[in-house]
């Protein structure tokens, strides 16, 4: 294949150390690690490149969520986002004793507080992102990670306004845990700052997962959630694939089958060298619409080659 001329090397600076083994898994068949690496580029900050020709349909790498959290509107395990079509959305349900162990950190800290007035105000606001924080604050309260696990992560620039409306859930979350009588040297992290620094990198880098793949009841329930306007099982952040550019005619793409576990796949032969981009968007709409949704969402003018070539 053609490398785009977007694509080539010329764009390497400083090759990163591949500093994030515990966020991706290689095929159980192989202990090699991914054929990729991180790398700066001179027009769109860190991009993810082959090191080797990658197959059209290959699986590229897997990644577990850094933090995740289901929707209000699909029922799903708390822990990993399995699909549970015999639950109720809503209700805490497991799918499984080893997700129920894996959550008990954060889960006993989180059942510690009252949730009531933060959870109405993200419901009233229709917020999603505020419970991913919720999560992470649980989990770094708990031990299961640290206060700066997503800093790596490019964040979002914020207006003043947004700023004004996020520190109002601060001080929501804050006095949940406060009321809780956590102890006060497990949520000195906790400042308005952290959550702020936190939900910024969220906006921009937090994946709507919907799976592809399950049971029958699974497919039935998700056809009648898309017609209902919300297929999605949650929401949930990983580090490696935030990494990945986002391209209106994508080579590779992100999905997930039962759970939140992440597949990155390649959608046609990638050459050594070649930039690695995901679509963050529906490619199917038309230019303005894409370019708007892009900004709008994601504050970047996409430079992919088929919006500088206005298709
Ligand atoms: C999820 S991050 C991708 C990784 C990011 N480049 C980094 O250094 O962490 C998304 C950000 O990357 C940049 N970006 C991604 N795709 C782009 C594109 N097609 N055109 C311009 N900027 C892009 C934008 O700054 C965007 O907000």
């Amino acid at each position: 294949m053609a490398v785009p001329s977007l694509f080539s090397r010329r764009f390497f600076r400083k090759p990163f150390t591949l500093f994030f083994y515990s966020s991706f898994s290689t095929t159980a068949a192989t202990s090699s690690p991914p054929p990729i690496h991180v790398a700066l580029t001179e027009s769109v900050g860190r991009a993810v490149f082959a090191t080797r020709p990658i197959g059209s349909g290959d699986l590229i790498h897997t990644a577990t969520p850094a933090v995740c959290h289901p929707s209000s509107t699909r029922a799903a395990c708390y822990s990993c986002l399995a699909a549970l079509p015999h639950s109720q959305p809503h209700t805490v349900t497991f799918c499984s004793q080893l997700c129920r162990q894996r959550s008990k950190g954060y889960f006993d800290v989180e059942m510690k507080a009252n949730w009531v007035a933060f959870d109405d105000y993200c419901r009233t606001h229709g917020l999603k992102y505020p419970l991913l924080v919720k999560r992470l604050a649980c989990m770094v309260i708990s031990g299961d990670a640290s206060s700066d696990t997503l800093d790596i992560l490019q964040p979002a620039n914020l207006i003043p306004e947004t700023v004004l409306e996020m520190e109002e859930e601060f001080v929501l979350l804050r006095n949940a845990f406060t009321k809780a009588l956590i102890a006060d040297e497990h949520i000195a992290f906790l400042t308005k700052q952290w959550y702020i620094n936190v939900l910024a990198r969220i906006r921009i880098n937090a994946f709507r997962i919907e799976l592809a793949g399950g049971l029958y009841e699974d497919l039935l329930a998700s056809a009648v959630a898309s017609v209902e306007a919300e297929a999605a099982v949650g929401n949930a952040v990983y580090i490696l694939p935030s990494f990945y550019n986002h391209d209106c005619d994508p080579n590779a793409h992100i999905i997930w089958i039962n759970n939140a576990d992440a597949k990155l796949k390649a959608l046609r032969d990638i050459d050594e060298g070649e930039e690695l981009r995901i679509c963050y968007i529906d490619a199917s709409l038309d230019h303005d619409a894409r370019r708007e949704l892009l900004l709008r969402g994601f504050g970047f003018q996409c430079n992919c080659s088929r919006c500088l070539h206005g298709d």
